[in-house]
């Protein structure tokens, strides 16, 4: 009789995926995957395209159910587990009838915070995210970049243990992704929140991550994980420090090999 490997997670582990199944109409995308994600780290998702990166942290995050696998944080269940979620296109995430104060309170109202608190919470992350706008606005008042900032307050609100973002700065112009960069690294690093990004841009992925998790083409296995260990807070200048151009090149390297295989 063979014993089935047991595969235990790493020290620091978060999150724990164990066994993961999926396939979309008979076609597999993951065959036993097995995976852990650092806490209070941030990796970013990268790989070819439809390789399933969003699928992968849509089941991580209990949007999309898994066919067969186990998910845990901390050894607790998702639903033990305070997450929060920042979706891929903010012009449809945010409630287009509340104004931006309660969309981002709207999370700890759900969980019947008392008044006093929940304005407390909204002010604590307005100082923190530096608000100059005013939250009484309505997210169609709101520029791109305005919208996508509430998104992550609204995310941040509960004070996840984990939190997802989902092609954060796919939709913002580059000095709106320089102030998201850095607000999400100060998040962090206050917080030691642990956070999932997806990119589909290299720079993006690199430029945040402590850990870049390489996807491989379908039937998608993780094709490496990059380490990159450049200290924090990174500034725009690190886009020019050689550590950030070599882990670059070396993702790339390993994304092309990826493309050119199959
Ligand atoms: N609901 C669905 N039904 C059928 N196929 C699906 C469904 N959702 C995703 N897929 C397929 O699964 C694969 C992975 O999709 P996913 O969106 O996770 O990939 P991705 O790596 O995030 O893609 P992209 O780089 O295009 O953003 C794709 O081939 C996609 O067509």
């Amino acid at each position: 009789m063979t014993t089935p490997a047991i595969h235990y997670p790493a020290p620091d582990t978060h999150v724990t995926i164990r066994g993961l199944y999926k396939s979309f109409a008979g076609q597999p995308l993951y065959q036993d995957l097995n995976l852990d994600l650092p806490k209070g780290k941030i990796v970013s998702i990268f790989g070819p395209n439809g390789c399933g990166k969003s699928t992968l942290m849509n089941m991580v995050a209990g949007l999309i159910p898994v066919d067969k696998g186990q998910v845990l944080f901390d050894g607790k269940t998702l639903a033990e587990t305070t997450i929060g979620y920042v979706f891929q296109n903010y012009r449809d995430a945010l409630f287009p009838w509340m104004n931006a104060w309660k969309n981002i309170a709207y999370p700890l109202i759900r969980r019947g915070m008392a008044k006093a608190d929940v304005t407390a919470r909204v002010e604590e992350l307005a100082r923190m995210f530096d608000i100059r706008f005013d939250l009484q606005r309505y997210p169609y008042e709101l520029s791109g970049g305005q919208q996508q900032t509430v998104c992550i307050m609204r995310a941040l609100a509960p004070k996840p243990e984990v939190m997802f973002l989902d092609e954060p700065f796919s939709a913002l112009d580059f000095e709106m992704t320089l102030f998201i960069r850095d607000k999400l690294q100060e998040v962090q690093q206050a917080t030691g929140v642990t956070m999932l990004i997806v990119s589909h841009d290299l720079e993006d992925a690199v430029f945040l991550a402590d850990e870049i998790l390489l996807l491989t083409r379908r039937p998608t296995s993780v094709a490496e994980i990059v380490p990159f260990n450049l200290p924090r807070p990174r500034g725009a200048e690190a886009m020019s420090d050689p550590e950030f151009i070599r882990v670059k090149a070396h993702t790339l390297a390993v994304f092309k090999r990826e493309m050119a295989a199959g």
